[in-house]
């Protein structure tokens, strides 16, 4: 499920870090879009504001994971 792709790369988010974008949840309609982007040699996600955000609100982006069996087992996915 924090699979992300970055050209031939990918990214694998699954493993505690530290870094407070782990604590982001998911939403289909959320207020930032994730970016792959190569920082000091290194791939990482960005995530990124749609727009502008109200102090206060959550954070959320779309994990975008539709499978079958992700929906299965975590069914907030959908929403
Ligand atoms: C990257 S963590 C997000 C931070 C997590 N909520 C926490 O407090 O550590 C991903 C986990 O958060 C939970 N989560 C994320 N978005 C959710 C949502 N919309 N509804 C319910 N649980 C969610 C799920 O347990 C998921 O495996």
């Amino acid at each position: 499920m924090y699979y992300f792709k970055h050209n031939d790369q990918h990214i694998d988010a699954t493993a505690e870090s530290g870094k407070l974008g782990r604590l982001v949840n998911h939403s289909r309609n959320g207020n930032l879009i994730t970016k792959t982007m190569i920082v000091d040699k290194v791939p990482r996600l960005a995530l990124m504001a749609k727009t502008d955000i109200s102090k206060g609100a959550e954070l959320l982006y779309d994990y975008g994971d539709r499978s079958k069996e992700a929906l299965e087992h975590h069914p907030w996915l959908a929403s």
